[in-house]
């Protein structure tokens, strides 16, 4: 592949770690600028920044994810989660860049029997999820050749998720309670990484590369509750001493988004267009407990 320069943005959150962490190719220049350098409540900013390096590629990994905090703060996520991939997507058109714009689960309202596949219809219970919604949409009638990639539960060693909230919890109490009314796909931001950086060399490369919006989780399926259990029976492996866990029901732990009660989603196009076949979500839990908790045991 000849020298191909790629824009992460949100590169401090955990998918953007993650992705520079990759080993990219051999001519791939990764660009992922902060805060300082690229604000992306900014179109201004953004417009600047994209207009200046024209990149090959944009991956924006970047978003406002807090689910229940989007609810009293509409402003500030539609503006992270609409307004900023629309701005991204015009100026990767002025450029000519490929872009993949990352997207989630909570657009579903939970209702469909099984998993969810792209082409099912969206109506999101919350803030954040219309948010990313429209993020979509603007994406798609800006830059028609780009992929919108959703994706769900994505847990990491980095920043703020479910698997790291359970750790950190479970050595504060001696039980848990976690709903066990929610089905969904648990997804190492590691795994999603490695997918989003194939599609990447693939839009890079081959202008015929399928496009369109695809769904990545790992495999498998898990509630709340299944995967809290999980973490605690991995992390007994390194000496943590585990809660107890309590199944509780959506109505037993209110918050103030709702959340959809089934957002399996199907990755059957994915692994159709770019031979992208997922591993079961418990290995990766596995994996980032070993890394979240290793360290401490040994040291
Ligand atoms: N987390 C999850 O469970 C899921 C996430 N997704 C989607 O995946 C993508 C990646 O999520 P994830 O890595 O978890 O997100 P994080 O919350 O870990 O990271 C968000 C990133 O956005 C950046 N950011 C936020 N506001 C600004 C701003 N004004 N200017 C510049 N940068 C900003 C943050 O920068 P800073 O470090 O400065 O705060 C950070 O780098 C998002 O599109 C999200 O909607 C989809 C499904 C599940
Ligand atoms: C901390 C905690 C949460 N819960 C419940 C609340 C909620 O229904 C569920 C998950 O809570 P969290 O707030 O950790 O996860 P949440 O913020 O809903 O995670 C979502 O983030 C966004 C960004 C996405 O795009 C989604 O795919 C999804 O990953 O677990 C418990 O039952 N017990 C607990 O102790
Ligand atoms: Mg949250």
């Amino acid at each position: 592949m000849s020298a191909a320069e790629i824009l992460i943005t949100g590169g401090s959150g955990q998918l953007g770690l993650e992705l520079a962490r990759l080993q990219w190719p051999d001519g791939v220049r990764l660009r992922t600028p902060d805060r300082s350098e690229l604000d992306l409540s900014s179109t201004e900013s953004i417009a600047a920044y994209i207009d200046a390096c024209r990149p090959l590629a944009i991956i924006n990994a970047g978003a406002y994810t807090q689910v229940d905090r989007a609810e009293s703060d509409p402003l500030t996520a539609f503006g992270l989660n609409a307004m900023c991939p629309a701005a991204i997507a015009e100026a990767a058109r002025r450029h000519g860049s490929r872009l993949i714009h990352i997207s989630t689960d909570y657009v579903f309202d939970g209702s469909r029997d099984g998993f969810y596949d792209e082409s099912d219809a969206v109506s999101p219970l919350g803030v954040y999820g219309a948010s990313k919604e429209a993020g979509e949409q603007a994406v798609r009638a800006i830059l028609p050749g780009s992929v919108i990639v959703r994706t769900a539960w994505l847990f990491s060693p980095y920043r703020t998720n479910f698997v790291k909230t359970m750790l950190r919890i479970g050595r504060e109490r001696s039980s848990v309670r976690v709903v066990a009314d929610q089905f969904g796909c648990p997804t190492a931001a590691s795994d999603l990484a490695s997918a989003l950086q194939t599609i990447a060399i693939r839009l890079v490369e081959d202008p015929a590369a399928p496009t369109g919006t695809f769904h990545f989780v790992n495999g498998g399926e898990a509630t709340w509750y299944a995967l809290a259990c999980e973490v605690f029976a991995q992390a007994t492996r390194y000496g943590y001493a585990a809660p107890a866990v309590a199944p509780i029901s959506t109505a037993e732990y209110p918050t103030p988004a709702r959340r959809p009660a089934n957002s399996r989603l199907s990755v059957a196009r994915l692994t159709e267009s770019y031979a992208i076949t997922p591993r079961p979500w418990k290995l990766a839990v596995a994996e980032t407990v070993e890394h979240c908790l290793e360290e401490e045991s040994t040291s």
